[in-house]
């Protein structure tokens, strides 16, 4: 839970803000779905158990029974107040709490398993763990408001009723609300007209369903969801898919979607109804989720495959990336294209005096090193052991070889640390210029580093610590 755009009400270190805020919530919540009742269309929703359960999943640190003490104070005081006190109210607000703590356990003790990016975002767990608490939590709600006496095809209707509501109203919300995060206005992508075509294909689909009907009419909207959920990210899918399900269930109730034309439904045909729509909210969100984790694993591999683990500079594949990004730059018709080799003199003997991890941290050093010396003038990767490669354009092949000069003096006089001990090392550079002509800038670099390999040979054969190139008459220029 470290994503910073979440929103936080709570602190771990400040128990009374924490009960004080949780008192307020449910009240509001319990305020707000008893007045969702008094409206006909709206009374199939009752949000607070939804809601107290993703702010528990949310601060896994208010998961201890103090909390949830002052949650259930919160509705039984609101009862008090608003209706009569009584063994009724008492079960039935105990079997909103059987809901709230059994959804937040359950999905929290899942996210431990889990690597955090994945945290209680497993789509099916979430459409499990609300079965779980929905049957619970309406099986103690209905005894508690029929009472053991009753007659079983009472219990029967209240219990699909009661689950029904629980059960859809959970896996509809609960997503959006674990998901939510303020949004990053500085950071959203640009608008483009195409990007509403998903939202619009929901729209149109819904409209599809109250015009053809039937029972098949509710899943018209799916095939438009799962497109949001490939468009769209996680939040703004989970919200199109709340809205989507709860307009579905409003318009399903009113006989506005008619399953049977001038029938209007019977109890059993809503609960199975209302199921069937959070059956289908979860699919846009497994899908979304797979998106996700498809995307994610994407930036990571690409990033694994363009950044050189050990010096956090680019690799040769990332070199050739930025190459390619930077070919404009460097295509200037008066520029030249300066491939410098270097590898470090005696690497081997660090490794043999101070050890493997010197070895590392003298590598990560250099890379750190050549790219505070190279800035913006060029690219600088790390092609493989103690080899580099820094890629740059030059107006002529002498301020190449002077640039190259610069970096072979500045390594020579930087003092390596590691533990107690300062280390000296020297490099040796190859360096190739030459003009783009009518090659590409990747195939141009290619030739010239296989140019600067043979000046690399030369540099090491002739002492080390120098840079060699051709001149304009072949010759090696020698230091
Ligand atoms: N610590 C460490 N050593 C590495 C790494 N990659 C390659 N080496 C070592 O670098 C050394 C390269 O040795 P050589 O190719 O003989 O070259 P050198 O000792 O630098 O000698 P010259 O290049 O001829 O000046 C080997 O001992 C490799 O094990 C690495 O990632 N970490």
């Amino acid at each position: 839970m470290s994503n910073q755009n979440y929103i936080k009400l709570f602190s771990p270190e400040k128990y009374l803000l924490n009960a004080v805020i949780i008192f307020v919530i449910t009240t509001l919540f319990y305020f707000f779905g008893a007045s969702l009742r008094l409206i006909d269309e709206l009374s199939l929703f009752w949000p607070l158990n939804a809601v107290l359960a993703a702010v528990f999943v949310r601060n896994p640190f208010l998961n201890r029974s103090v909390y949830y003490f002052v949650c259930y104070s919160a509705m039984v005081v609101y009862d008090a107040f608003t209706t009569h006190w009584g063994w009724q109210s008492a079960i039935i607000n105990l079997s909103n709490m059987v809901f709230i703590i059994v959804v937040a356990r359950l999905l929290l003790r899942y996210s431990r398993t889990q690597d955090e990016s994945n945290w209680a975002l497993n789509a099916f767990n979430l459409f499990y763990t609300c079965l779980i608490g929905s049957i619970l939590s309406s099986l103690l709600g209905s005894i508690g408001s029929t009472g053991p006496s009753s007659d079983y095809r009472q219990f029967l209707s209240l219990f699909t009723d009661w689950f029904g509501e629980q059960f859809s109203t959970g896996v509809l919300m609960m997503p959006f609300l674990l998901m939510a995060t303020w949004p990053q206005w500085k950071t959203l992508p640009d608008f483009h007209i195409s990007k509403i075509y998903p939202l619009l294909g929901v729209i149109v689909s819904v409209i599809a369903s109250v015009a053809i009907g039937g029972a098949g009419s509710l899943a018209f909207p799916l095939p438009a969801l799962i497109w949001c959920a490939i468009r769209y990210p996680l939040p703004v899918t989970a919200l199109v898919t709340l809205l989507t399900g709860g307009i579905e269930i409003i318009l399903l109730s009113n006989s506005i979607i008619a399953i049977h034309p001038n029938k209007p439904l019977v109890v059993s045909e809503m609960f199975s109804a209302r199921l069937g729509i959070a059956t289908m909210a979860i699919c846009p969100l497994i899908v979304s989720v797979s998106v996700d984790a498809i995307n994610r694993l994407i930036k990571q591999t690409s990033l694994r495959a363009d950044y050189d683990y050990l010096t956090g500079i680019y690799s040769r594949s990332g070199l050739y990336e930025a190459l390619k990004n930077k070919a404009p730059l460097m295509h200037q018709p008066d520029q030249k294209i300066c491939v410098m080799l270097l590898d470090i003199d005696y690497f081997k003997r660090i490794n043999d005096n101070y050890g493997h991890e010197c070895g590392d941290i003298v590598l990560a050093a250099f890379a750190r090193r050549l790219s505070q010396t190279v800035g913006n003038e060029g690219l600088v990767a790390r092609l493989g052991g103690e080899e580099f490669v820094v890629a740059c354009s030059t107006r002529s092949e002498e301020e190449g070889y002077a640039f190259a000069e610069q970096i072979r003096k500045d390594i020579e006089l930087t003092a390596f640390r590691y533990q107690q001990q300062t280390l000296f090392i020297t490099v040796s550079i190859g360096l190739a210029a030459t003009s783009i002509e009518n090659q590409t800038l990747l195939d141009t670099f290619n030739s010239q580093l296989a140019q600067a390999d043979k000046y690399l040979y030369l540099s090491k054969r002739n002492g080390r610590n120098q840079t060699s190139m051709a001149s304009l008459n072949e010759c090696v220029i020698k230091v």
